[in-house]
Parts: C-alpha cells; structure tokens; sequence
C-alpha cells in the first residue's frame, strides 16, 4: 500500500468547468499505476453539505475536507479524486448539488451540476447518490436523478448497466420502513422515467435494464453515532469483500475497463464532450482513450530507438555495414517489444493496428538507411571489380584465361550482390516493399555492364593483336614473293595468303566461339577476313613501288649466277654465250613485269552466309598472267566482273619500270664484259710483291724509332703483360678482336681488290 501522506486527492475538475490535468500522475503515485484494468471507480453525487465527505472519509479511508462547525459554506468545489486505503478504488467526490455559490447563466449551477454528475456517472461503476430522508419526496431531490437518467439516454451508449446506490443518511428504522421508503424512491425513479423524452430504441425499455438501483440506510450522524459508524464499516465491506453477498462489484466485467494510464485521457474525452453536449458513445469513448494511448506508447517506441536509428544511419553513411541485418533487427525488436509491453492492456483491435503503424513507421525510418546501404553495397562492388580487372589486365594473360577468369569474377561479384542485398534485409515482410528483386537485378545490370564492357576491351585487344599477326605473315609473305619474283608470283603469293587466312581463322575462331555466340563470331571474323584482304592489296602495292629493286635482284640472281647459285665464271665464257644469257634472263624478268599490269585482291562476295567458309581460302588473288584462267574458274563460284580487276600498273609506268630495268641490265652486262677482258691482278707480276714487301721491312724499322709510336707499343705491351699477369688475358684478346674486326671490315674489300 501506498504512502497515504503523499496520495491525498487530485482535484479533476474545477469549479471554472476547467479538466487540470495530473490524473494519470495522481495515480502512478497513489500507487495505482500497475494495475492495469482491474480496478473500479466510485463517485458521489448529492446535495451540498449532506455529508458526502464525511461518508467517503469513512467508508474508504479517504482525507476529503469536511465542513466543521455550524458554518454551511460548500467545501467540495468540482470534483476531486483520491483512493481507497487499501483497494484499488478510486473515489470521486463530487461538488453538492443546489449550490448557492454558484451563479446562474449557461455556465452557472445547473449547467454546472448536470455536466459533473453525469461526468460521474459515465466515468464510475457505482454512482452513490447521497440523500437525507428528511429531504425524501422532495422534487429537488429527484431532479438530479431526472436529469442525468435523461441525459444518460440521450448522451451515451453505454457498455453496462449503470450501478446507482442510493444512500439515506439519517435513516430512523424505529419510525422509516426501510422497504416502504426504498419502494417509494424506486417508483419515484421508475416515475421520472416514464417521464423523460426518449429516443426511439428505449421507448420499450425498463430503467433497470439500464440502471441497476441498491439502496443503503445510514444512522442519524448525531444521535446515533455508534450506530453511524457501524454502518459505514458494513457500507465499506460491501465494497471491499467479495464474500459479503451485497458485494457492490459482483460479476463486474473488468474487460471493459481500459488500462488504468489511460484513465486521463478518457476523462479529457469525457469532459470534453460534456462540455460540448455532443452525443457521446462510451464504448467508443474507451475505444478513443486506448487509441490515444496507444499512439503516446507508439511514440514513446519510436523515441527509444531514434538514438540508435541515427547511429546507424551515420554508420551506413560511411561504409556498408555486414552487421546492417542484426542490427536493424535489433532496433525493431526493441521497439516492439517495448509497445507490446506497454500496450497489452489495451483494447486488442487497436492495439493491432498500432502496432502495425509502428511497424510501417520504423520501416519507413530504415529505408533511406537501407538505401545508403545498397549505394555502400554498389560502390564497393564496382570498387572491387575496378581492382579485380585492374588485377586481371596486369597479368597479361591468354585471351582464353582473361576470359575464363573474367567469367569467374564474374560469378563472384554476383554471389557478392545477393549476399549483400539480403545482409541489408532486416525482415522477410520488408522484402516487396523495399523492391529487394528489383534492386538485385539492377546491382547485376551493373555489374553485367561492366563486365561486358571489360569483355569487349579485351575482345577489340585480342581482335586488333590477331589482325596484327596477320599483317605480319602477310608483310612476309609479300617480301618473299617479291624477293623470289618468279612465274609464279601470284600463285604462290595465293597460295600463302589462304594458308595464312585458314590457320588464323581456324585459331581465332576456336579461341572466341566459346565466349561469343555464332552470329558475332562470324562477324569478326568476317571483319578480319575483310581487314587481311585489305592489308594484302595494300602491301602489294606499296611493294610495287619498289619493283625496279626487285627486278634487277631477280636478274642479278639469273644473270650473274648459275644454276646452283654459284657466280658464273665469265673468263670461262664467250662473249656470244655471256650476250645469249643476258638476253634469256633479261627476257624473263620482262615477262615477269608483265604481271603486274592489273591485279585483283577481294575477299569472296557471298561469305556472309553458307557459302563462306569454302569462298574465304579461294580469295582471288591474280596477276595479268593468270587473268583469264582465274576469272573463268572464279566466274562460275563466284560471278565477279572483270572490271574487280585493278590496275596495278598502268602502260607508262611499266615501260617507264621497263626502261629503268633496261638501263641498270644493260650497265650490269657492260660490267661483266670488263671483268671478263681486265683483270687487275693479273696486271702486277709476283716479283713486284717481294719488293713490296721488302721496302715495307725497311719502313717498319724506321717507324720504330719514332717515340710516338714505340711508347704506344711498349704501353699497350705492358697492359697486355698486366692483363695476363692477373688473369685477364681475356681482356685483350677481346679488344684485338674488335679492333681486327673493325680493320677487316674497312680495310678487306681494298685489300681483297688489290690482290
Ligand atoms: N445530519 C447529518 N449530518 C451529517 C451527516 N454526515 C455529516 N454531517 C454533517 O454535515 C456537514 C457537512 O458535511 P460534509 O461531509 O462536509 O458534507 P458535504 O456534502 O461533503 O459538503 P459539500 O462538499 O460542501 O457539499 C458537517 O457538519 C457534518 O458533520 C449525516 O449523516 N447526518
């Protein structure tokens, strides 16, 4: 039980009509705040002065002030509200009606009067009125009744009969019969409500099916004193014992109480609609209390973790959180956990829907985070990637592996996003809300860009790599059939481009179609076929710049060699024979020139489709020699114009290339005449040498006598002595060869001539 010193009363209402408010502190601290929905409310209603406090001080161990003395002012103005000592009961006492203090007008007594008793009765179980037996039969004292039976009806719908006791206070049952006199007042009552104006549905209805009315009698406060007392301890076991067979709060349904914190705000609704004199339907009144409740709780739920909630937001903004989940998880449960605590008194239905719009709001506190989180989530996955394919490119592996590897990251990245998308969903019902499918896929769209992106970096590198390739075997190619420049240049430089064509083709493909579907793999190949054709016709022409080179070169070969390759003996030939020879080889290459005249390089027209990969390796490639032959094969797979054919060379070039290669052919022949008649070692006889060489010997001696050659020599003898002395014969052994080397080189040709 509480400390009674500090839970005297609360004063309710005031005599200006104004609620104070305070209830629910009153409450907590005349330590009623736990008791949820079990408890009751007693409230007293009577003319002033008629004891009312004296009685409640009595009956409930209450400290309401009494007027003492003969002075007949009012003491009770309003309503107050205190508790029992021992129950949890909580008493109102309500100002005595007829007060003379109050003034008339809309707001004065009546007014005043109507508006707390029917206050007391909507917000109590029992409504004791109180009345003095001398007063009996009077119609002032029926008038409150009256009033608040007609107001009751007209004002409220209420969830339970309505439990009046009737207290007569100075009841002499030496001359009163109790039953006459309760008899009298029960018909007065049933009287009074035959009289009001009732609304349709409780024309047919009896008073005591909505007032249940008990009677109690009181002993004659002065001259009966002992007698008084002994009945307001009977008056109070009919309130506090349960066994006691008029217990007041029999079969009382403690359901329809709403939780005891709510208290104050059913009063706030309850006054206010009073006040207002709109109609007013209790249940609902409850019903509006809980709801009011209910959201104070929600808020209260929402408060507890705004903390937490900022804390985490700061957090998600920085980084992407692994423990985001348990987190966020933990937040909620907090949450609801401290409303269901807080709200389970309450009416169930409301209590639901709360709950849910707690629910919705926690959630709709989460979601930025949540957002923050899933732009953490994609930065740190295109972070990744960046290094991963950074990490990749420095390799400088196969074309095969990067793709392979790519693949791999592929796949890892993807496990990433799934794994983080639901690292960042604290519920499961969150889930279409928040668009979780949606947002996985758009985190794989990303990464599929990426990827595809890096694939296709790599796929033009290894594209352009391969076409590379392919122009260098083509560069060979042509510098070959341009060195040999025979009969055959077109066949073999055909021959050789096809092959080329057909392993790069073979291998390329093999490499790509695992990673890139039919229709782009023959394209790029297309692409490279076309590219390759190009670069040929390109080179060829090119080349052709330097046919004058290549057609003294291939006459030299035939000309001036036989035909094992060896230089022909020209002492050993006639001149006749050196002429027919220069006249056969000169022939030849002017044949050979003739090839160039036009020319045509294209890739098969129908490749595109069934056709190509039998069309690619029969690539026309011809000269003017072949011209005819070729067009007429070519003509029936293929159907090509002769006008394909280009010109390479055209008439005054080849005779301008013509009359160049005869000019330089004829210097070559004029050349092996004068071998052929002089020679300039045969001129100086072998005796000349001896003198030579003589004359030398004696030169040698004389030079060494000059410093400035022997001290060299000494010098480069003393290094040399050095060089072996410590193991580094080597040294100078290298250095003679360079030097010899370089002197060969300059000084053999002169010699070689001289000899
Ligand atoms: N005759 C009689 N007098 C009583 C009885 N009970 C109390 N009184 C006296 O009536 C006077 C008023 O008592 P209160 O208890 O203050 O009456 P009240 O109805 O609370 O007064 P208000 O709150 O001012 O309306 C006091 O002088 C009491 O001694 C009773 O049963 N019979």
């Amino acid at each position: 039980m509480s400390d009674q010193s500090q839970t005297q009363y609360h004063h309710l209402i005031d005599d200006q009509c104004q609620l104070i408010p305070g209830l629910t502190n009153f409450i907590r601290q005349s330590g009623l705040g736990q008791s949820h929905n079990s408890y009751n409310i007693v409230s007293i209603i009577g003319s002033q002065n008629s004891g009312k406090s004296t009685l409640l001080n009595r009956v409930f161990g209450t400290n309401f002030q009494m007027l003492s003395g003969s002075s007949r002012t009012q003491t009770t103005k309003g309503i107050w509200v205190s508790r029992d000592k021992e129950q949890n009961i909580l008493i109102l006492d309500v100002e005595g009606s007829n007060s003379r203090q109050r003034g008339k007008g809309e707001k004065g007594s009546e007014f005043y009067e109507r508006s707390t008793a029917l206050f007391a009765l909507a917000f109590s179980q029992i409504l004791i009125i109180n009345c003095n037996s001398l007063n009996l039969g009077h119609e002032s004292e029926y008038s409150i009744i009256k009033i608040i039976m007609e107001m009751n009806i007209r004002l409220f719908r209420s969830d339970q009969v309505k439990q009046m006791l009737i207290i007569i206070r100075d009841f002499n049952d030496e001359v009163d019969n109790f039953k006459e006199v309760t008899d009298s007042i029960r018909n007065e009552i049933y009287g009074i409500w035959g009289e009001i104006q009732k609304p349709p549905e409780f024309v047919n209805v009896q008073p005591e099916q909505i007032f249940k009315i008990d009677f109690f009698t009181s002993s004659h406060f002065q001259y009966q004193r002992q007698k008084f007392e002994s009945d307001m301890v009977q008056l109070r076991d009919r309130f506090i014992n349960p066994g006691n067979p008029y217990n007041l709060f029999k079969g009382y349904n403690y359901n329809t109480n709403i939780p005891i914190e709510a208290l104050e705000d059913l009063a706030t609704t309850l006054w206010d609609t009073i006040q207002k004199n709109e109609d007013l339907n209790l249940p609902n009144q409850k019903l509006q209390a809980s709801q009011v409740r209910c959201l104070k709780i929600k808020d209260q739920a929402i408060d507890l973790i705004n903390q937490d909630l900022q804390k985490l937001k700061q957090d998600a903004e920085s980084n992407y959180l692994m423990d985001f989940n348990e987190r966020a998880q933990s937040i909620v449960t907090r949450s609801l956990h401290h409303y269901d605590t807080e709200s389970q008194y309450y009416v169930e239905k409301i209590k639901i829907e709360m709950r849910k719009v707690l629910n919705d709001e926690i959630k709709t506190a989460l979601y930025p985070i949540f957002n923050q989180q899933i732009t953490s989530l994609q930065q740190n996955i295109k972070k990744d990637l960046k290094n991963n394919l950074d990490n990749l490119d420095s390799r400088n592996t196969s074309f095969k592996k990067y793709m392979d590897d790519l693949n791999f990251i592929k796949q890892q990245s993807k496990q990433v996003i799934t794994q983080g998308v639901y690292q960042s969903l604290p519920f499961n019902e969150y889930k279409a809300d928040w668009e979780i499918v949606k947002i996985e896929n758009q985190l794989n769209k990303v990464l599929e860009e990426i990827i595809n992106n890096a694939r296709e970096i790599q796929f033009v590198k290894y594209i352009n790599s391969q076409e590379k390739t392919i122009k260098n075997s083509i560069d060979a190619l042509i510098s070959n059939c341009f060195d040999t420049l025979d009969s055959q240049f077109w066949e073999s430089m055909k021959q050789g481009f096809n092959q080329i064509l057909k392993e790069n083709e073979n291998r390329i493909r093999d490499q790509i179609s695992q990673f890139f579907d039919h229709n782009r793999v023959d394209k790029e190949i297309n692409n490279i076929l076309f590219q390759s054709h190009q670069f040929l016709q390109d080179d060829i022409q090119k080349k052709v710049r330097e046919l004058p080179y290549y057609l003294l070169k291939r006459f030299k070969r035939t000309f001036l060699k036989d035909e094992k390759g060896l230089t022909r003996k020209w002492k050993e030939l006639e001149e006749p024979a050196i002429q027919q020879l220069f006249l056969d080889s000169r022939k030849s290459i002017e044949d050979i020139l003739q090839e160039f005249t036009r020319f045509k390089v294209s890739a098969p027209q129908s490749h595109q489709n069934n056709a190509r990969m039998n069309d690619i390796y029969s690539s026309v490639v011809v000269g003017k020699a072949q011209m005819n032959d070729e067009v007429r094969q070519a003509r029936q797979s293929l159907d090509f114009q002769n006008e394909d054919f280009a010109v390479l060379l055209d008439t005054s070039q080849i005779n301008k290339i013509k009359q160049q290669f005869l000019d330089e052919s004829e210097e070559e022949y004029n050349q092996v005449l004068r071998q052929r008649n002089t020679s300039f070692n045969a001129n100086i006889p072998k005796w000349m040498w001896v003198v030579l060489v003589f004359f030398m010997y004696d030169d040698v001696l004389r030079w060494m006598a000059n410093p400035l050659l022997l001290y060299p020599i000494i010098l480069l003898g003393s290094f040399i002595g050095l060089c072996i002395a410590t193991g580094y014969q080597s040294i100078p052994k290298i250095l003679f060869q360079q030097i010899f080397g370089q002197v060969t080189t300059l000084l053999g040709p002169l010699l070689l001539k001289i000899k």
